[in-house]
């Protein structure tokens, strides 16, 4: 379980107070207004932000002392963040070992996994050579193949076409059930994880406005009205 208590972060403008927790194993959707706090929550999760106070575990264990190299957690940014000069299959093997000096066993991992997000035959491709669809799947790939049991994916689909974007869920979905990996990904349409996500969390102002199913947060986003929906 990871569980986040009272992790507060201060900015001249903006103050974050998160309290939640998150089951092994979910898929837990983190939705909100834009500038709500959703990707300072994710970040705080993968180290990238400290918070001034406050407590962060995994499986009982402080993460808050972990540089993000050594937390349990892999996160896939806004911008998928990829190495331009780096090959798609170069690009996944970074998630796997940095130095990319890759036995014959992990070189097998890393094609194994571009087949899993679809990608077997590109893997001497360059990202630059891309969909934006292409490259969130390579940045999933190295996210996954790194083995850490929490994936944090911030808006990774948010570029994408409607359907594309519900198929880049379903394959999240299916994927994080196969490795047994819990997922936090923040979304702006909360409509395409409904059917998939156990848990859902609403960020406003900085703090867990509302935490369930779902269809719970769904519905309280249309009680609220334009104050909670996310914009794009
Ligand atoms: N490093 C920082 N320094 C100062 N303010 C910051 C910093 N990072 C974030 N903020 C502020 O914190 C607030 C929350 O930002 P955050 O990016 O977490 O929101 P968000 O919900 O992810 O928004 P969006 O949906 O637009 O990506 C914003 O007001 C932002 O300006």
């Amino acid at each position: 379980m990871l569980t986040i208590e009272n992790c507060r972060l201060t900015w001249p403008d903006f103050t974050a107070d998160y309290s939640l927790t998150i089951d092994e194993g979910t898929l837990c959707a983190v939705a909100g207004p834009s500038g709500g706090g959703k990707t300072t929550l994710l970040h705080m999760i993968a180290g990238f932000e400290t918070p001034e106070c406050g407590r962060l575990t995994y499986r009982g264990r402080n993460l808050l002392p972990l540089p993000p190299s050594q937390r349990p957690v892999a996160i896939v940014f806004q911008d998928h963040n990829l190495f331009p000069h780096l090959s798609v299959a170069e690009n996944v093997a970074l998630g796997l070992r940095p130095s990319l000096r890759l036995s014959a066993a992990e070189m097998t991992a890393v094609l194994e996994m571009l087949d899993a997000v679809g990608l077997r035959s590109y893997d001497r491709r360059k990202p630059g050579d891309m969909s934006g669809g292409q490259r969130q799947r390579v940045a999933l790939a190295r996210a996954l193949i790194s083995g850490r049991p929490l994936i944090v994916l911030d808006e990774p689909f948010s570029s994408l076409d409607p359907q594309l974007r519900r198929d880049m869920i379903r394959l999240v979905d299916t994927l994080r059930r196969k490795r047994n990996v819990t997922v936090i990904m923040s979304i702006h349409t909360p409509e395409d994880v409904a059917d998939v996500a156990e848990q859902m969390v609403l960020i406003i102002d900085g703090k867990v406005a509302v935490n369930g199913s779902p269809a719970k947060v769904v519905s309280c986003i249309y009680d609220r009205g334009s104050s909670a929906k996310p914009t794009s």
